[in-house]
């Protein structure tokens, strides 16, 4: 019997805007899940480099990228036809490069960002952004997060990653195409805690790398990150995000791969905070992208509109500001108000509230005002 000829499935056509550390990676990322990439870059000599010698020296020194990659620096060429576009800019340029690329983008494309920061002046997220600015159906946006440092996955280092969308077909499809043997990417339908996830870990590593600075050690960073991610979790949790996610690798994942490694920005950034340099040296120091200091603002604003304490955060801010000593950095396990103190004392997994954690500060309540013993950790 004849064998039946299965035609081959056509490679998916897509761009990826923005050709620094994490567009390049991804646009890697793609072209070795089989897809057909075309990547933006600003500069034409950038796009020179990738696109002949297969390399980015300004960015990835080092790696070899696929012969099958293409970049221009021109937006039409690199929209024309794609289905679908990752968009890996620093957050404070998203508007603007959003609406250079909007009249060149495919009505249909899903919008796929890739970025870690909160809009200044309007605390948007990068989906909200989007949104925003294209003014296309919810489910044509995806975002994806996860403990993703560039460097590793460009050497191929086997990582995950979570891809969410309101709409789970779009998350699906996405990760389909973004998918090889060195990058696996889950899907949820939480876009909420998955880029809150993204935006809040770069603060804690902040924290983790002023303290690092400092020359505190090991039990100072795991108390920080501990509490860390109860302070996110309880500020993502109140902008609508599901505790899970935050357990999950766009959060505590993403937060562990950040506070520990070297090649995070937001790490050296705090690092360089805490050996003493001020926030503008910091800032020209790094040539790359540093999303938590630009974040630090924006969240504790949110934050403060929902009433979400957030004491590690304000202690970067203040940092930053040079109000507060980077020595005296420290997980906040006290506060300074008359306030019982149940909420922050608790070393709760399941932040936001439950019956549990309600009789627990009403017990904390009883005891701080009928003179008992201080509140003990659970944990
Ligand atoms: N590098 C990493 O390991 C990861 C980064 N991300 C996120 O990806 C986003 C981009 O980060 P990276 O690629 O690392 O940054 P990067 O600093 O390496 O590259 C930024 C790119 O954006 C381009 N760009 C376009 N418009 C710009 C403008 N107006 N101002 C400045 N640059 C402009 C730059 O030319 C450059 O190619 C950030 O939100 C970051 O949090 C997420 C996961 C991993
Ligand atoms: O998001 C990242 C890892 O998941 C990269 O972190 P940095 O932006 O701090 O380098």
């Amino acid at each position: 019997m004849a064998k039946t000829k299965t035609a081959p499935r056509a490679r998916t056509r897509v761009a990826v805007l923005g050709a620094g550390s994490w567009g390049t990676t991804f646009a890697k990322i793609l072209a070795d899940s089989g897809a057909d990439v075309m990547l933006w870059a600003r500069r034409p000599e950038l796009a020179r480099e990738i696109s002949e010698a297969k390399r980015n020296s300004d960015y990835l020194a080092g790696i070899n990228l696929p012969i099958s990659l293409r970049a221009t620096s021109r937006l039409d060429l690199a929209l024309a036809g794609a289905e679908q576009v990752y968009v890996s800019v620093p957050s404070q340029a998203l508007r603007e490069n959003l609406a250079a690329a909007q009249p060149h983008l495919h009505a249909d494309a899903t919008v796929v960002s890739l970025m870690k920061g909160v809009e200044k002046g309007t605390g948007l997220r990068m989906s909200e952004v989007v949104a925003e600015v294209l003014r296309i159906d919810p489910a044509q946006i995806a975002v994806i997060s996860g403990p993703n440092l560039a460097l590793e996955i460009a050497k191929e280092q086997p990582t995950a990653a979570v891809v969410s969308s309101t709409s789970l077909e779009t998350a699906q499809a996405v990760a389909m195409v973004a998918s090889n043997p060195y990058f696996r990417t889950f899907v949820n339908t939480d876009v909420i805690g998955t880029e809150f996830g993204g935006v809040l870990k770069n603060l804690i590593a902040v924290a983790i790398g002023i303290v690092d600075g400092v020359g505190y050690g090991e039990n100072t960073k795991a108390s920080i990150i501990t509490r860390g991610l109860v302070e996110i979790t309880d500020f993502a949790v109140a902008y609508g995000a599901a505790p899970e996610t935050m357990s999950g690798l766009a959060g505590l994942g993403d937060l562990i791969a950040t506070c520990q490694s070297p090649l995070s920005r937001n790490n050296t950034a705090g690092r360089l905070l805490g050996q003493g340099y001020s926030e503008a040296d910091v800032v020209k120091q790094m040539n790359q992208t540093t999303e938590g200091l630009a974040s630090v603002g924006p969240i504790l604003e949110l934050a403060r509109a929902q009433g979400v304490e957030m004491p590690i955060v304000e202690q970067v801010r203040q940092v930053l500001a040079g109000t507060l000593d980077p020595r005296d950095l420290a997980p906040h396990l006290t506060t300074d108000t008359d306030e019982p103190q149940g909420e922050r004392t608790i070393d709760d997994k399941t932040p936001g509230g439950g019956p549990l954690r309600r009789a627990f500060q009403r017990a904390l309540h009883q005891l701080r005002h009928g003179g008992g013993s201080a509140p003990r950790d659970r944990s």
